[in-house]
């Protein structure tokens, strides 16, 4: 919705039913300048394509559909690590396309308000410094503000790991467990988050950026927020919709998962894994988190 504003957009989804207004964005009917189509051949004829999958659908699509993608620029917005290969999305594009050229799109951004045309600023990720600045520019509105770096693996990382946080946070608040309590759970997922970033070669002013800490913060503190309002129902014991993506889930068990092969210490990753599997209990976790062996900040 926001790139039609710079032109003519095409949108392809494998169900099309819905015509103009898609049941994923309530309350917005496509602007005339999209063209929506099930045809994945036509779509896939523009020079840059932005793939709006879940991270874990992420590699099966690639399976199917990736010849029809090489040598394009492709841009992901997923916000997630794979949980069979344990990589960002990034990598599941290079390995599957070798002739494209890779981006990542990633920052606090609900897709409700860029769809509404509210102010937003985002990270534009792409290891290639020149093709980084032309998608900075054909990918920015006047109300869209990107922010370019080479740094891919710190932005992935950054919205991949702020979803597992944002559902720790939300076990805090459905739980009662206070704001004080969310606070903290802010400030050591943010620990954690840049303890695995800075071992996979992510730099640490990505982590602090929009990427990292600006997305960590929106999603922690929305009830728009999807891993949010996960982590709620969770800490509340209330049901919550299956068919809603929920990256942090499974994302933690990814995340848990490679920090054992590291070696890194990730007790908020792991609890939230543990939470999504209904290994632990609420109060169990809470108390576990807090009898951790004292020690420096
Ligand atoms: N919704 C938001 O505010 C934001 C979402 N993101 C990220 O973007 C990614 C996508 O999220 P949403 O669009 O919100 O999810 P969504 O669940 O609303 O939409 C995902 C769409 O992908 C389709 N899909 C799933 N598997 C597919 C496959 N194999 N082939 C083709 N289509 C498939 C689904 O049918 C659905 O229409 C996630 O990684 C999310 O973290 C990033 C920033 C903001
Ligand atoms: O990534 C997002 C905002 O930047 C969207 O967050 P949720 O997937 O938790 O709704």
């Amino acid at each position: 919705v926001a790139l039609s504003a710079n032109g003519p957009v095409t949108l392809w989804a494998r169900d099309t039913s819905w015509d103009r207004d898609n049941p994923r964005l309530p309350g917005v009917t496509l602007p005339d300048a999209i063209r929506v189509t099930d045809d994945l051949r036509a779509a896939t004829q523009a020079d840059t394509l932005l793939l709006a999958l879940p991270a874990q659908a992420l590699a099966g699509f690639l399976a199917d559909h990736a010849a029809l993608l090489n040598g394009r620029h492709l841009v992901s917005t997923a916000k997630g690590i794979d949980l069979h290969k344990l990589t960002g999305p990034s990598s599941l594009l290079t390995d599957a396309c070798p002739k494209a050229t890779v981006a990542v799109l990633t920052g606090p951004s609900f897709a409700a308000d860029i769809a509404r045309g509210l102010p937003t600023a985002l990270t534009l990720a792409c290891a290639n410094r020149d093709a980084g600045k032309a998608l900075q520019h054909d990918l920015s509105t006047p109300v869209l503000r990107l922010y370019r770096t080479t740094d891919v693996t710190g932005a992935e990382l950054g919205g991949a790991l702020k979803n597992v946080i944002a559902i720790a946070a939300g076990v805090v608040i459905g739980a009662g467990l206070g704001d004080s309590a969310r606070a903290a759970i802010i400030t050591r997922g943010f620990a954690e988050m840049t303890r695995l970033s800075a071992r996979l070669g992510a730099r640490p002013e990505t982590l602090t950026g929009l990427s990292g800490l600006g997305d960590l913060t929106l999603t922690c503190t929305s009830v728009q927020s999807r891993n949010f309002r996960y982590g709620q129902a969770l800490g509340s014991a209330q049901p919550f919709d299956a068919g809603t993506t929920v990256e942090g889930a499974a994302t933690a068990r990814a995340v848990s998962a490679l920090a054992a092969r590291l070696g890194e210490d990730m007790p908020i990753a792991a609890m939230v894994a543990a939470l999504a599997e209904r290994r632990v209990s609420v109060e169990n976790a809470a108390e576990m988190l807090m009898t951790r062996p004292l020690k420096e900040e």
